[in-house]
């Protein structure tokens, strides 16, 4: 998707712009420019997140996501454009900031010589009104190395206790930065419920990830980012509902798991059955064996009649499932290319 797309996408800014209206953004990026060595890494970033979501920024390796959020963080300082976040300057107010903003970062940042509960209790002590920590610790399993030092955890223990500590001062703002890397598949969906309950809660969260899965499940909004520059924004739905895919907005898929081998053309021509709709708005194919995606106008009735040609057909499918157009990994991947960075 072009970059006027993604404009067309994303909510106009203007009244943020004027200086009387207030900006509903927790965290409001325009035009950030950050040079390592005369090379712009970021290149006139535009991003805004709001209270009660989550805004993911995805991207390939180095397109500029860690030193973005480094420079929310207050950790970096732009060479131009604005970052505010809560309305406030990262670093020249990184000291109201620091107890309302919370923060992962990707290495985890932790002091490694300190056991795991340890740091979470000290860290806590610096809040006035933190989450109990005991809770907090049970939600995401730390109790198991809690007396084992930062130094001596696993790459996902360091990523649970990291996580713990950006949000145990109850921040309004939290920056994660490829929360759930490394974790195992339980320690992920702990990660994704403390991330919900956040945002119902009205927690304004970034987060990076390079997990597409993660992206379409938790995210508000998604922001693609690309050698330093958002290229495309908008909620999972709206990048994957066929907006500049070629297929007509409002284009969905049906895909049903079977037996391989089944009849395409009538598999393509079954939503269309004794209604007005052509069947040449869909389209059918089987990408691997046994899998059918069905692409065109989905909406209840079409699924009614696949369903009832598979019963006639005598196939029992193992599943039938609708979706985008296309999966969050297939825009990404025509909008930042094959290649490796
Ligand atoms: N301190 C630094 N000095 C010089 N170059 C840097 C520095 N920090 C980052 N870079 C470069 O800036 C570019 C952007 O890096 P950044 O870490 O922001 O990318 P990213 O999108 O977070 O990548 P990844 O997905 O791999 O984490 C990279 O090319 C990186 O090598």
């Amino acid at each position: 998707m072009p970059l006027s797309d993604a404009t067309a996408l994303e909510p106009a800014p203007a009244d943020a712009a004027s200086p009387a209206a207030p900006d509903d953004a927790a965290v409001r990026v325009r035009g950030l420019v950050k040079r390592y060595d005369g090379r712009a890494v970021v290149d006139g970033l535009e991003l805004a997140a709001r209270p009660g979501a989550v805004t993911a920024v995805l991207g390939p390796n180095g397109a500029g996501k860690t030193t973005t959020i480094e420079c929310c963080e207050g950790l970096r300082s732009p060479d131009a454009g604005t970052v505010r976040v809560l309305g406030l300057d990262p670093v020249a107010d990184a000291r109201r900031l620091r107890p309302r903003v919370g923060v992962m970062l990707q290495d985890g940042g932790l002091p490694t010589g300190v056991r795991a509960l340890e740091l979470l209790r000290h860290v806590s002590a610096m809040y006035a009104a933190p989450r109990p920590v005991d809770e907090l610790a049970e939600r995401l399993g730390l109790h198991a190395f809690a007396r084992t030092t930062v130094r001596r955890l696993s790459g996902g223990q360091r990523q649970r206790v990291a996580l713990a500590a950006a949000v145990v001062g109850r921040p309004e703002v939290v920056f994660l930065d490829e929360p759930s890397a490394g974790m195992d598949p339980q320690s992920r969906r702990a990660v994704w419920d403390l991330v919900r309950e956040l945002r119902a809660d009205g927690v304004a969260i970034v987060l990076t990830t390079h997990l597409m899965d993660e992206a379409a499940d938790l995210a508000d909004h998604v922001h693609v980012v690309d050698h330093g520059r958002v290229i495309a924004s908008g909620t999972v739905r709206e990048l994957t509902d066929g907006v500049g895919s070629g297929h007509p907005a409002g284009t969905r898929t049906v895909r049903v798991e079977a037996t391989p081998g089944l009849d395409l053309d009538g598999l393509r021509a079954a939503p269309a059955t004794g209604r007005d709709t052509r069947d040449t708005a869909w389209t059918a194919a089987e990408p691997e064996p046994g899998v059918y995606l069905l692409t065109g106008p989905v909406d209840a009735a079409a699924l009614a009649a696949v369903t009832a040609w598979l019963a006639e057909h005598g196939v029992l499918a193992r599943s039938v499932t609708t979706g985008g157009a296309r999966t969050l990994e297939d825009v990404f991947l025509d909008l930042t290319g094959r290649n490796l960075r």
